[in-house]
């Protein structure tokens, strides 16, 4: 007969790395193997805070909360293990808590479900590409909690099927947010299709929402063509810089969104559909609807679900995270492998306050990697931002938030002519926005 001492130690060769704790987190056993194998002695560890000697222990949140945390997948040299941790109670009182992995069949598992997950990325891409939508909610990088809210909003919104309206400066990620609400709602199998109101000259902006029948004006289709409500049928129409729609064509959607019925130019019958709107716009529409250049009924039609979306400047804990992205990005399709950055150089990314928001900090990465030699970003690569940083007290002080935001933004703009040599083709892409928006952005900032 074996005895007790031995069974138990065949049970410690199936559980890997076996520690328990009492119930103030400090170490009573560990598994010889496990000590010896991190170069632990008994008399050193046992009685110990876990947390001095397993910094990352996760026993103290058990102890705390009584529930286990189970099933974590970590490699131990190269080998995955599942890793489990339980509350150990007596007479419903948590007395202490343990850790334990197992090895055994681990392989086959992960295997399994690495398959399953390389098969669901493949049809979420197919989706996408399938459906017009280029990113999900993943693609949202941030850890301030200007971002955990704007996540949580986005699922909540992703559920609901009312208009939602995204304001947001240029730059801040207005249209990730409506691709990864679409991706996250019961429309995502549908098209996603987009319309850039700043894009279509006033004339064509109906034809383009609604369609047109044969004949409906020389030059259209023989067979009629479907605007953007047909298209979307069933999905998500993202209706981008919204603000820019004239009066007359503001007065069309606001009667297609009142009665979700369309007519086509030149046609005769009412077309009912089926979509969601999601508009968005770097303007203040109440201030537009002020002025008299939005409609109000139609400002209260899309704002049922607001989401406002953070200027990058307001929530600067983001930028370390997103600089990561972009470095990984860039630095991949610049076929530079893994590329680092200097604490400096993220100092200057810090101090400055990005009026582009986070298209611009993406360039101002993608620039730095393209024109650096190693794979290290050095502060040298940042130092065309000193003398913006330095600038842009300047800029803020004593003025009000309208008059220091268009300051900012005209600062933007003559960058962006700077750097095309004056081409406002170039610098409408380099700011990502369209040719008309820029051409009235210079006119209302009396830029020459
Ligand atoms: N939270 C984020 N995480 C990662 N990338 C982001 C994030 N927000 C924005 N981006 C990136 O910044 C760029 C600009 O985003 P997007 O086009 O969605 O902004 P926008 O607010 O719609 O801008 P505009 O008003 O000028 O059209 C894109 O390349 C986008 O992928």
């Amino acid at each position: 007969m074996a005895t007790h001492s031995e069974i138990m130690k065949q049970v410690c060769t199936h559980l890997y790395g076996l520690v328990v704790v009492d119930h103030k987190a400090r170490i009573v056993f560990v598994e010889e193997n496990y000590a010896k194998l991190k170069g632990w002695k008994m008399e050193d560890i046992i009685g110990r805070y876990i947390k001095d000697v397993v910094a990352t222990s996760r026993l103290p949140a058990v102890l705390e909360t009584g529930k286990p945390i189970l099933g974590e997948i970590f490699y131990s040299e190269g080998k995955p293990l599942i890793c489990n941790r339980v509350p150990l109670a007596k007479d419903g009182v948590i007395i202490g808590a343990m850790s334990f992995s197992v090895f055994e069949g681990v392989d086959k598992l992960i295997y399994s479900v690495e398959e399953l997950r390389g098969e669901l990325n493949y049809y979420k891409e197919k989706l996408k590409n399938n459906s017009g939508v280029k990113y999900s909610l993943e693609n949202i990088i941030g850890s301030s909690d200007a971002v955990a809210a704007l996540r949580t909003i986005i699922v909540r919104a992703a559920c609901a099927n009312s208009t939602v309206l995204i304001q947001g400066e240029t730059g801040t990620g207005k249209e990730l947010v409506a691709h990864a609400l679409h991706q996250e709602s019961r429309r995502s199998h549908h098209p996603f299709v987009k319309l850039n109101c700043a894009a279509i000259p006033n004339e064509l902006i109906e034809s383009e929402l609604f369609g047109y029948d044969e004949g409906a004006f020389t030059g259209a289709r023989r067979a009629g063509k479907k605007g953007k409500f047909e298209i979307a049928e069933k999905g998500t129409l993202f209706l981008d810089e919204v603000s820019q729609l004239s009066l007359a064509a503001q007065a069309k959607l606001l009667r297609a969104l009142q009665e979700k019925e369309i007519e086509r130019v030149g046609g005769t019958a009412p077309i009912s559909v089926n979509i969601r709107i999601v508009a968005a716009t770097n303007d203040d529409l109440e201030d537009l609807v002020k002025q008299g250049t939005f409609r109000s009924d139609l400002y209260y039609r899309l704002n049922v679900i607001p989401i406002k979306i953070a200027p990058l400047r307001e929530r600067k804990t983001d930028i370390p995270l997103l600089i990561e992205n972009f470095i990984e990005r860039y630095g991949d399709q610049a076929g530079l492998g893994k590329v680092a950055i200097a604490p400096e150089a993220v100092k200057i990314l810090m101090a400055y306050e990005w009026p582009g928001n986070i298209r611009e900090l993406e360039h101002a990465i993608e620039r730095a990697v393209n024109h650096c030699n190693s794979s290290f970003l050095e502060p040298i690569h940042f130092q065309w931002l000193l003398p913006k940083i330095q600038k842009q007290g300047k800029f803020t002080a004593g003025r009000g938030i309208q008059e220091a935001k268009a300051a900012i933004e005209k600062e933007v703009i003559l960058d962006a002519l700077q750097s095309t040599q004056g081409n406002k083709k170039k610098a409408a892409e380099l700011l990502g926005i369209a040719r008309p928006l820029l051409y009235q952005k210079i006119r209302r900032l009396g830029i020459q």
